[in-house]
């Protein structure tokens, strides 16, 4: 298999859109540094220009004046379909084509680009897996039979078939449920982690862009940009009011999409499988000093917390026993999820799952609230040392002045 393609640089220069019978340009003068392997996420208020922007750098949106360039390469007036091939592209509600299965759908721009039958069909079952899809399951469904989350995934597998070094996406997770969105974006967080795409990324969400962004670009109207920093440093230090005003309210508790489950600790803790006796279950609560154990579906996934009085209940029969798992998390999501995981849940902690759900350990309240306790001292100590320089900063100029005086 050949190495995957890895980032490209993104530049944008001076690129304006001026949409017909428009007095004003809906993007006026942008200019933009997107480095190869970033991700980058455009938020501003409805109307800014950031999909007119994003469309622009595929030239889905063909720009009045200004330049694009990709890997030094000066692509504004090269063919659009060539450029298409080097730029994937994923949009709310996925775009799929109703008459087409998932393969062929998945197959769409390879087929376009001439690439051998054989390496189609591996490159299909590869996608498939990459997202989280198993091939021999989705491979032939129609896109009607599938969940909004699952058609969201085949977007984004489609998007990345033909392995373009820049992935464009314009509000992917808008159109699901907040749950199957959180885990949506820990899946693209996982993948980016594998192939160090550029991904372009556009949001009306701010924690969606805090969480995703390596960068993020506050636009506003005419797609002027008004701060284009790192998550913290937006948090932390907006660049005026406007930006302050898009942050808004909970800047501390906004800090916690910043850090991810991996990085806080998460525990091993006991767990038995459904078919396991119940003796076995009850043996192995008894020896693991814990009040609670964690039941495995057969193929390793959390199903159940079971307390040691869920077992004296159960009669000779656990079919009945125990709290079910209603939340998971997993290794790539943030500890925001994490801790509404935890508050659902309402067992003190959550299960963290692998790629295919499998259990691969928990985390637990005290862990989470030991980091948010460390992030918010974090904040105060940097907010002190910004006035403690600002204040040296202002002293010789105060000394000065009263010389003066
Ligand atoms: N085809 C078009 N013809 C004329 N004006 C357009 C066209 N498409 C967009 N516009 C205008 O350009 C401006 C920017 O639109 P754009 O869709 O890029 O904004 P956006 O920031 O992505 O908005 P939203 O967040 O609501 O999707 C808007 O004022 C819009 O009305």
């Amino acid at each position: 298999m050949a190495e995957p393609s890895h980032g490209a640089a993104i530049e944008l220069e001076n690129l304006t859109k001026r949409y017909p019978g428009s007095a004003q340009p809906s993007v006026d003068n942008v200019n933009m540094e997107i480095k190869a392997g970033e991700t980058v996420v455009l938020v501003g208020p409805s109307g800014c220009g950031k999909s007119t922007t994003l469309k622009m750098i595929n030239r889905l949106i063909e720009p009045s004046g200004g330049r694009i360039r990709i890997d030094g390469e000066d692509v504004t007036d090269i063919d659009p379909v060539r450029l298409r091939r080097k730029v994937g592209y994923a949009i709310q509600s996925c775009g799929l084509f109703p008459h087409m299965t998932v393969a062929q759908n998945i197959a769409l721009v390879p087929r376009m680009t001439g690439w051998p039958k054989a390496r189609i069909r591996d490159r299909v079952e590869e996608m498939l897996d990459l997202v989280g899809l198993d091939p021999g399951e989705f491979r032939d469904r129609y896109p009607r039979r599938l969940s909004g989350g699952q058609q969201q995934r085949v977007g984004v597998a489609r998007a990345l078939a033909a392995d373009p070094p820049v992935l464009l996406m314009d509000e992917p997770f808008g159109a699901v449920d907040p749950i199957t969105r959180d885990h949506l974006q820990d899946e693209l967080i996982r993948l980016q982690h594998e192939l160090r795409k550029t991904i372009v990324f556009v949001t009306h969400d701010f924690d969606e862009a805090i969480k995703l962004a390596d960068r993020i670009v506050v636009l506003r109207e005419r797609s002027h940009i008004a701060q284009f920093d790192t998550p913290e440093a937006i948090l932390t230090s907006p660049a005026d009011d406007f930006v302050s005003g898009f942050v808004g309210a909970g800047a501390a508790l906004k800090r916690l999409n910043l850090t991810r489950v991996r990085d806080v600790g998460i525990t091993g803790y006991p767990t038995v499988s459904v078919d396991d006796p119940l003796q076995v279950v009850v043996n192995k609560l008894r020896s693991s000093g814990t009040n609670e154990i964690l039941l495995l579906d057969r193929r390793g996934r959390p199903y159940k917390w079971l307390r040691r009085g869920d077992l004296m209940r159960a009669k000779g029969s656990l079919a009945r026993a125990g709290t079910p798992v209603h939340d998971t998390v997993t290794r790539d999501a943030t500890l925001r999820d994490a801790l509404e995981a935890v508050l659902t849940d309402n067992t003190g902690r959550v299960a963290v799952t692998g790629r295919h759900g499998e259990f691969t350990g928990v985390v637990d309240m005290q862990t989470l609230l030991n980091s948010v306790h460390a992030l918010l001292d974090a904040d105060r100590l940097e907010a002190l040392e910004a006035q403690t320089g600002l204040e040296e900063a202002q002293e010789p100029r105060t000394s000065a002045e009263l010389e003066g005086a």
